[in-house]
C-alpha cells in the first residue's frame, strides 16, 4: 500500500537544491509588488501564467523564462530579505529540517545593490526564518551560465568571504546547453581553489558527460544529474565519488529532461546505491511542494519508508554543513522516522 499523504507530512526532510527566485509563494510576491511598486496583472489566471511554468515546456531554456519578471521584483534589500524568510516558512510546511537556498546574486543589481549587500539580505531573511520555523537554512550562491565567467569568479569570491556567515556553497545554474561545465573551467577552479563546497546543475539537457565533467572538475554534488541515466560508463563514478545527486521530479518532466516515468532514474539511482535526494528546485515556476514531490515518488514506485530514510541520510550527508550540525541532523532524522516506524 502506498505510504499515505499523511505520513509523507510527518517525514522530517531535508532539502538541498531550491531557488529563491523560483519559490516565492503568490501571496508574498503580492506584497513584493506593493512594495517595489510593481503593478501585476489583474486576474489569478494571469498571475499564475506569469510565475508558473506549464507542465511541459519545449526544453530547460523555456522554463528559464519564467524567472524574468520575479527578478524586477527582488532588486532591493527589503524584498530579498522578506523573499528568503517565505522561502523558509514554505519549507517549515513540508516538515523540512534544513534546507540550502540558492540565488544568482548577479540578478539582482539592476537597482545598484552590491552583491555583498544582496547575499547579506537574503542571509537576513534566512535567519530570521530559521529562528521564526525552526528550519535551519543557509545560501548558496550561482553564477549565470549565460553571464561572463568574470560574473561566476566575483560570486565565488563573494561566497567565500560570506562561508562561516550564512553562505555554504556555490552552484552554476542556468543555461546549460550552450554552457557546459568546461565553458566555466576557470570559475569552477578559482572555486575548488577557495575550497568552497560545489554543487553544479548538470544532466538536464540530455547530457551525461557533463554530470561526469562537472564532478572532474570538482563538484562534490550535482544538481539534478538525470542524463547520468543514458550514460552508464560514468554511473560507477559518481557512486565511487560518493557525489549527491539533486533530482526534483516535476521540474524534471518540466523541462523535458524526462518524457515519461518510465525513463526517470530516482528508483534506479536509488538502488544503485547513488546518493539521491529528493528537492523542489522551485515551488512556485513548478507549482509544487516538497510533501507534494514525496507524494508523487512514493506513488510511482511505491516506496517504503525504509527509502525515504535513505534519502534523508543522503540529504544529511550531503549537506555543506560541518560535522556536528550533521549529527545532529542525522539525530534528528533517526528519531523522528523511528516515531514513524511505530505507527
Ligand atoms: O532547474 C534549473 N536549471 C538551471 N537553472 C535554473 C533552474 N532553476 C532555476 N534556475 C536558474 O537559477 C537562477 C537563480 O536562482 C534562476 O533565476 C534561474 O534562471
Ligand atoms: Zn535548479
Amino acid at each position: 500500500m502506498t505510504i499515505s499523504k499523511q505520513i509523507i507530512a510527518q517525514m522530517p526532510k531535508i532539502e538541498l537544491h531550491c531557488h529563491l527566485d523560483g519559490s516565492i509563494s503568490l501571496e508574498t510576491i503580492h506584497k513584493l509588488a506593493k512594495m517595489e511598486n510593481i503593478p501585476l496583472p489583474a486576474t489569478l489566471e494571469e498571475q499564475q501564467a506569469l510565475f508558473i511554468a506549464p507542465e511541459e515546456t519545449k526544453d530547460l531554456n523555456e522554463y528559464l523564462e519564467k524567472f524574468h519578471f520575479i527578478g524586477r521584483l527582488l532588486q532591493t534589500t527589503a524584498a530579498l530579505e522578506l523573499a528568503a524568510f517565505d522561502v523558509v516558512k514554505q519549507a517549515s510546511y513540508d516538515n523540512v529540517k534544513y534546507i540550502e537556498v540558492r540565488f544568482a546574486p548577479t540578478l539582482h543589481t539592476m537597482k545598484g545593490l552590491t552583491l555583498q549587500e544582496i547575499v547579506s539580505a537574503v542571509v537576513k531573511g534566512l535567519k530570521r526564518g530559521e529562528v521564526e520555523f525552526g528550519v535551519l537554512s543557509n545560501a548558496l550562491l550561482c553564477g549565470m551560465r549565460h553571464e561572463p565567467v568574470e560574473n561566476a569568479i566575483e560570486v565565488a569570491k563573494v561566497a567565500k568571504s560570506q562561508l562561516t556567515h550564512g553562505v555554504v556553497g556555490f552552484d552554476l545554474a542556468g543555461n546549460e546547453v550552450d554552457f557546459p561545465p568546461y565553458a566555466f573551467e576557470e570559475a569552477i577552479k578559482v572555486a575548488k581553489d577557495l575550497d568552497i563546497p560545489l554543487t553544479l546543475h548538470a544532466g538536464e539537457c540530455h547530457c551525461g558527460k557533463n554530470v561526469y565533467d562537472a564532478v572532474v572538475l570538482g563538484a562534490n554534488r550535482i544538481g539534478h544529474g538525470i542524463a547520468l541515466k543514458d550514460t552508464p560508463e560514468y554511473i560507477e563514478y559518481i557512486k565511487e565519488n560518493e557525489i549527491v545527486l539533486e533530482l526534483a521530479p516535476t521540474s524534471n518532466f518540466q523541462t523535458k529532461t524526462v518524457t515519461s516515468w518510465e525513463e526517470y532514474p530516482f528508483k534506479k539511482f536509488l538502488d544503485l546505491g547513488l546518493k539521491v535526494t529528493i528537492n523542489t528546485d522551485n515551488r512556485t515556476v513548478s507549482n509544487t511542494t516538497l510533501n507534494k514531490e514525496y507524494a508523487k515518488l512514493a506513488e510511482v514506485y511505491d516506496l517504503t519508508l525504509k527509502d525515504f530514510y535513505k534519502v534523508s541520510c543522503n540529504g544529511v550527508f550531503g549537506a555543506f554543513v560541518d560535522d556536528e550540525v550533521k549529527k545532529e541532523l542525522g539525530e534528528i532524522v533517526n528519531e523522528e522516522f523511528e516515531k514513524l516506524n511505530g505507527h
